[in-house]
């Protein structure tokens, strides 16, 4: 620091993948438009997928999809908004408590809103020239992580000036996020008892990402491997499964939805179902796992499938975060 004014403040961008701003039609529409035309998202060649995109997905699918939203919107607003603006605010104390010099926390959606310009321009606004990324994906993937530097790179390349950034690729196998999970599936047993399995389910992505280099599974499989050693689970007491298939093409298995109606026929009667790879509950945990699944393990001959909440704001997650945060700042702070 050459100047002895007070210290500028560092910036933190905290993201997350966007909702919808509510949950009309024309609402879902525009948020599906803007995800699905993301080439990280769908990589098919664009006079191929934009037909089928427009002439086809955003006709037909919005009328389901806000159908769904309907049956998890909060009070104040989309559940993967509502927490995310939660955890931030509760880092902010944190980091606040714990750090000396200012470190601004702002909150931005890789597709719709608070959007990734208006999140760098509130940091920028606060006089932040030094800036963490921070994306809220535990497991890096081309289709969430590498997308969200892209649009950032993408917004700061009309700045005359860009501030000075550093990014957080993934934390998948951090300690403190290994205990926040445990934590969490140790207090659901202590609650609910202990189902025959835990099943640990991932958001899928096409089997091709993979084999042209995204490492999303080798990191998805690790935090199983952790999380499993740490609760003491032998290889028969869990399984990783993969949900949230989209498109015809094979995705990463074994399917979650699959899994569900064959354990249900096969005489399974109790199954916890977790995400770990969502730090916040959103409409693929509230309405995908605990809606759809739970019907097709129980109309299967199941009797319960009880799911785990996701990290949201709980006390341990907001830790993890701040330790992140501390030791990515290092040198800067
Ligand atoms: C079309 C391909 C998709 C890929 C690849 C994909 C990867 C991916 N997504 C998440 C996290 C979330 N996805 C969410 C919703 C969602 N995902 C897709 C499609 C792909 N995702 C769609 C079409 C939707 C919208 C909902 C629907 O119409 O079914 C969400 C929830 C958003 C919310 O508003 O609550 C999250 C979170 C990850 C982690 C990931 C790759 C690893
Ligand atoms: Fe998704
Ligand atoms: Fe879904």
């Amino acid at each position: 620091m050459t100047s002895r004014s007070a210290p500028r403040p560092i910036g933190v961008l905290f993201t997350n993948l966007g909702t919808p701003d509510d949950t009309s039609v024309p609402a879902v529409r525009r948020y599906l438009a803007e995800f699905l035309s993301d080439r990280r998202v769908v990589d098919l060649n664009r006079l191929l997928w934009l037909p089928i995109l427009y002439g086809v997905i955003l006709a037909l699918r919005p009328k389901n999809s806000a159908a769904s939203y309907r049956s998890v919107w909060m009070d104040e607003g989309s559940p993967l908004l509502v927490y995310a603006r939660r955890q931030v605010e509760r880092l902010q104390k944190r980091v606040d408590a714990e750090i000396e010099q200012p470190v601004h926390i702002a909150l931005a959606m890789r597709y719709g809103n608070p959007s990734i310009e208006a999140g760098l321009r509130e940091l920028d606004a606060a006089g932040c020239k030094q800036v963490l990324i921070l994306p809220a994906y535990p497991q890096y993937s081309a289709t969430t992580v590498a997308t969200t530097f892209d649009k950032i790179g993408e917004v700061l390349a009309d700045w005359p000036e860009p501030p000075q950034l550093r990014q957080i690729n993934r934390y998948h196998d951090e300690p403190a996020y290994i205990t926040a999970l445990a934590n969490s599936v140790r207090e659901h047993w202590e609650t609910n008892g202990r189902a025959e399995k835990l099943v640990m389910s991932f958001h899928g992505i096409p089997k091709r990402y993979v084999k042209q280099g995204d490492p999303y599974p080798r990191d998805c499989g690790i935090t199983a491997q952790l999380l499993a050693a740490e609760l003491g689970l032998g290889r028969n007491e869990y399984k990783v499964c993969f949900q949230s298939r989209f498109g015809r093409e094979p995705w990463l298995q074994p399917y979650l939805d699959q899994t569900m109606k064959a354990w249900g026929k096969a005489g399974m009667k109790t199954v916890d179902v977790m995400c770990p790879g969502f730090s916040s509950d959103c409409l693929e945990t509230l309405e995908e796992i605990r809606e759809e699944n739970r019907g097709y393990f129980e109309e299967a001959g199941g009797d319960s499938l009880r799911y785990i909440p996701a990290l949201n704001e709980r006390d341990d997650h907001i830790d993890m975060f701040t330790q992140l945060i501390k030791r990515e700042l290092s040198g800067w702070i």
